[in-house]
């Protein structure tokens, strides 16, 4: 593999599945190092016979070496290696000093001297510790001793691996980043290119259309939208605050509403359903008509394009890029016509781009997803908080509904990648023609697919390292804008198959925020359907579009804001006089008593 292979911590109970879970961690590996800590011989039959059920787990990929050396051995040898266990390791520590008395012992030095050969390890690593620390302080010196010090120890060693697991009655619990260290950030908001500003709309002002008899009342229980983003930390970008569902008192007072208004119950079928879900996610009934509608889109290059997964070449990125900016394609025109402003972010094209389109950028190109990882850890995290920024700075500056678009030759590869992983499909299922590939790019892309779904399978519990393995630093950038849209309370129309994709991580980094988004269209892309499916999202449009950018979203924004206008501007039967559907019978009952 060309990247450094990921370093994972996992801690856990006496047989709560750890050493199970980072063999599952290694199965890609051709070969690997079993770096043993304990004696590997005993006379007690108990600990054989514990030995030799973990030996018959592993395969003949694996090679033993008994040691308590952990950081010669890592520093000799860059295989891929499972260290198992950290609590062996400083048992022989303790020993070695003699250390499970009252006197003092200091093993500072071989701490940072393991962590450090950690740190500098290129190949996969998978560490194997105990966790003691939840059990009562031991009633002797040397239990205390032990706890003690392995407490330090995994916190030292949790520092430098890049994913760190609890595993409990055999189930795998992803540890969040350790809270940051505060420092004060400074926050900066440079726009970046923004197209020209739209000659015709179809979203009415709202001063023209306010209701004549509804004044717009927030409803009771909404609680605000937060009205300034805390400046995110990239160190700790793929953490979440819990996301708030839509305001539910508002939902039902707007479908109440819906009941008063001149038409049969339900007659305007789905265009009542989005007025719903709107002014739940405003928390106004009727909701305000939406003025301040942003697309942003996120541009990247991706290392698999080099390899014909796309009928296109990959210089088209940049070009569309500069496209985009001076307001030429498809997301610009159709955003014209809904009122929206369109502004493009380059993450990882692999050119130079003008300064204001940059700022973001991560890295030229991501990895080739079929041999190795597309980002760093770091630049993943550098990614997720630029689009959490990103929707920042938006929402901040007024923004009423955020659409996520994308540009990048071969992005559907990835965004395949990542919708049969995390739905477990099979690649030949959902392997669609994007720009238009004939059969024999087909092939190449299904394989690629296939080789990128086995390297992810093994992240499909951890979003970042998900993002990471296969997305792309794009694809990263939008998962973090739609998962901040959702915490900072704003409504998102999704687009195609590739906004959908990364919507699909978002919604594991931050659960519930699909519930802010809805689905502006069906792409043809197979991947589609089935990811709109994961989401339980049902499509506003379905008229065969295949093109990205966010163009599916924005030809679904006229509907969107129809929805509102309905709520807002349409008369009563009591405004209107007209009878109500039940109004005869109950006048009758009247007239009778
Ligand atoms: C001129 C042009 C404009 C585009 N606008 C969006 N895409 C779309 O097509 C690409 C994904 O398809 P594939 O995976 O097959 O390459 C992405 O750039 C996506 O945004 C375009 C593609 C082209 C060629
Ligand atoms: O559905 C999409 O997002 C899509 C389809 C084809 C090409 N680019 C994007």
């Amino acid at each position: 593999m060309g990247s450094r292979g990921t370093r994972t911590l996992i801690l856990g109970g006496v047989r709560s599945g750890k050493s199970g879970h980072g063999e599952s961690l290694l199965l890609d590996c051709p070969s690997v190092r079993y770096l043993a800590t304990g004696p590997t011989t005993s006379s007690d039959a108990d600990w054989v016979a514990r030995l030799t059920a973990h030996r018959a787990r592993r395969d003949d990929r694996y090679t033993t070496v008994e040691t308590i050396d952990v950081a010669a051995a890592l520093r000799s040898d860059q295989t891929p290696t499972l260290l198992d266990d950290l609590g062996n390791w400083l048992a022989a520590h303790l020993d070695a000093v003699g250390g499970w008395g009252d006197a003092p012992v200091d093993l500072t030095s071989v701490r940072s001297e393991i962590c450090s050969a950690i740190e500098d390890f290129t190949a996969e690593l998978v560490i194997i510790s105990p966790e003691v620390g939840l059990s009562v302080v031991p009633p002797t010196p040397a239990g205390r001793r032990f706890q003690d010090e392995l407490g330090a120890l995994n916190e030292a060693v949790a520092a430098v691996c890049d994913r760190v697991v609890l595993t409990v009655a055999g189930r795998v619990l992803d540890l969040p980043a350790a809270p940051p260290t505060p420092t004060p950030t400074a926050t900066t908001s440079t726009p970046t290119a923004t197209a020209p500003a739209p000659t015709a709309t179809v979203l009415p002002s709202t001063a023209t259309d306010t209701a004549p008899t509804a004044p717009e009342k927030p409803a009771a229980a909404a609680s605000p939208a937060p009205t300034t983003g805390e400046p995110v930390d990239p160190t700790d970008a793929e953490n979440f605050p819990p996301v708030e569902p839509p305001d539910i008192t508002t939902a039902a007072a707007a479908r109440a509403r819906h009941l008063d208004l001149t038409k049969p119950p339900g007659s305007l079928g789905r265009l009542e359903d989005l007025g719903v879900w709107l002014a739940s996610c405003q928390g106004a009934c009727p909701p305000r008509q939406l003025t301040e509608p942003r697309v942003v889109v996120f541009a990247g290059d991706h290392g698999v394009a080099q390899s014909g997964v796309s009928a296109f070449p990959p210089e088209v990125t940049a070009q569309m890029v500069a496209n985009i900016a001076s307001g030429g394609a498809a997301v610009n025109v159709l955003a014209r016509r809904a009122g929206a402003t369109v502004q493009v972010v380059d993450m990882s094209v692999d050119a130079d781009t003008a300064p204001e389109v940059s700022r973001y950028k991560v890295r030229r190109s991501s990895g080739d997803l079929r041999i190795t990882d597309a980002l760093t850890i770091a630049e993943a995290r550098a990614a997720l908080a630029a689009g959490r920024a990103i929707a920042d700075d938006l929402v901040d500056a007024g923004a009423d509904l955020l659409i996520g678009g994308e540009m990048g030759i071969g992005n559907t590869t990835p965004a395949t990648v990542l919708i049969g992983t995390l739905t477990r499909r099979e690649p030949v299922e959902i392997v669609g023609r994007g720009t238009g590939i004939d059969d024999a790019g087909w092939i190449r892309k299904t394989a690629a697919i296939r080789d990128g779904m086995r390297r992810a399978r093994r992240h499909v519990h951890d979003p970042l390292s998900l993002l990471a393995a296969v997305a792309g630093a794009d694809l990263t950038a939008l998962a973090g804008f739609l998962a901040q849209a959702a915490v900072r309370r704003t409504p998102v129309i999704l687009d195609g198959m590739v906004v959908t994709a990364a919507a699909m991580v978002a919604n594991e980094l931050a659960p519930g925020a699909a519930r802010w988004w809805v689905a502006g269209h069906r792409s043809v892309e197979p991947a589609h359907s089935v990811a709109l499916e994961h989401l339980d999202l049902e499509p506003i449009l379905d008229l065969s579009m295949r093109l990205g950018e966010g163009s599916g979203a924005l030809t679904a924004l006229p509907i969107v804001a129809s929805s509102v206008d309905i709520l807002r501007s349409m008369a009563t039967f009591a405004e209107a006089g007209v009878s109500d559907k039940d109004e005869p019978a109950a006048a009758l009952a009247a007239d009778r008593s």
